[in-house]
């Protein structure tokens, strides 16, 4: 037997060897030339540390707070589409995970359980990941029965006007699987464009024509906190303090949108340092062990989001 994986670099290994490849692609893929794939990790090794010694390190206590909810170490799950894709059980099964290590979830719009039914499955506290269709009533019902079963805050998705160049789906001409939340609400007819599947809904359902003055329409379609996932610079997170929002995420989407963003743990501080310490600052994008978490609370953030892309091994 092949011996048990010790980094989430050997997860992937594995990913790798279990998974079509249409569907390994998906999940590990970038945009374009996957230079910001490459970055969002290679920027967190030039980071290093200057350690101290003799400091009593026999008790530490990892746990920490976001939005009140009180989690066991500052990790927390990132959204990501289509679980099953992976497993049978979905996202059901992701929530029970960031349950029993008493985290929190972020649920995926593009998710392949409903939110009824990982609200079901356990106690986990869950968020839920938002993207603005052109249909406007979509969001506003599934607001609604996120709050209804228990989610504690939104998550608006803003770096996805149109989806992301990624050249292997568009090579594998990447099928777009059950958008489970969306049955009965929009079409779920297979586009006959010839690439990317999944590009082509995109183009034809995400409301491109989002911009900051409609933060206040989703305030007034709910009571729940919104975080905002995607602020890249100082000039956008001040923007997103001014909307009110109740956090920011530093993300460029685990570099599957606009390739040549920065790697987010280079923005890091520039954000921190713009915000002023007045909403909580998450951050995302190439986040693989531990060091890498410390490094990002060492420059700000009170927590990072974990996801499952990496680079093409
Ligand atoms: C397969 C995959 C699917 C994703 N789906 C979503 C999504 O539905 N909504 C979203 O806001 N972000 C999505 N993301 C981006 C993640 O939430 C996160 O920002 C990013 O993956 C973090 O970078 P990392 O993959 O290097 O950890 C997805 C990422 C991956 C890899
Ligand atoms: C209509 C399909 C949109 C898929 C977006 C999922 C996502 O955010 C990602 O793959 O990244």
């Amino acid at each position: 037997m092949a011996a048990e994986p010790v980094n989430l670099n050997e997860f992937q290994e594995l990913a790798r060897l279990a998974l079509p490849k249409m569907y390994y692609d998906f999940y590990a893929g970038g945009a374009e030339d996957e230079h910001t794939l490459k970055e969002n990790v290679e920027a967190f090794h030039r980071i290093t540390f200057r350690p101290r010694i003799l400091v009593d390190v026999s008790r530490i206590d990892l746990s920490t707070t976001i939005l009140d909810y009180k989690i066991s170490a500052p990790i927390i799950i990132a959204p990501t589409a289509w679980h099953k894709l992976a497993n049978p059980e979905g996202e059901v099964a992701t929530a029970r995970a960031a349950a029993s290590c008493n985290t929190i979830m972020v649920l995926s719009f593009t998710s392949s359980s409903s939110i009824e039914e990982v609200a079901a499955s356990c106690n986990a506290v869950c968020f839920y990941q938002l993207y603005v269709l052109k249909k406007r009533d979509i969001a506003a019902t599934l607001v609604q029965r996120a709050e209804r079963n228990g989610f504690k805050a939104l998550v608006l998705t803003a770096d996805a006007p149109r989806l992301g160049r990624r050249e292997a789906d568009i090579k594998n001409k990447m099928i777009k699987p059950q958008l489970k939340n969306l049955e009965g609400l929009l079409s779920t007819k297979v586009s006959s464009d010839t690439g990317s599947n999944l590009e082509a809904d995109a183009r034809e359902a995400m409301d491109a024509s989002l911009s900051w003055k409609d933060l206040e329409w989703l305030r007034s379609i709910t009571n729940l906190p919104i975080l905002i996932k995607g602020i890249l610079t100082r000039e956008d997170a001040i923007k997103a303090v001014e909307v009110g929002v109740a956090g920011i995420i530093v993300s460029n989407h685990g570099a599957r949108q606009l390739d040549y963003s920065p790697a987010t743990i280079s923005v890091l501080e520039e954000v921190v340092h713009a915000v002023k310490g007045r909403v909580p600052i998450l951050m995302d994008g190439g986040v693989r062990r531990g060091t890498d978490v410390f490094k990002a609370l060492a420059l700000g953030a009170q927590a990072v989001l974990v996801s499952f892309s990496q680079l093409h091994l």
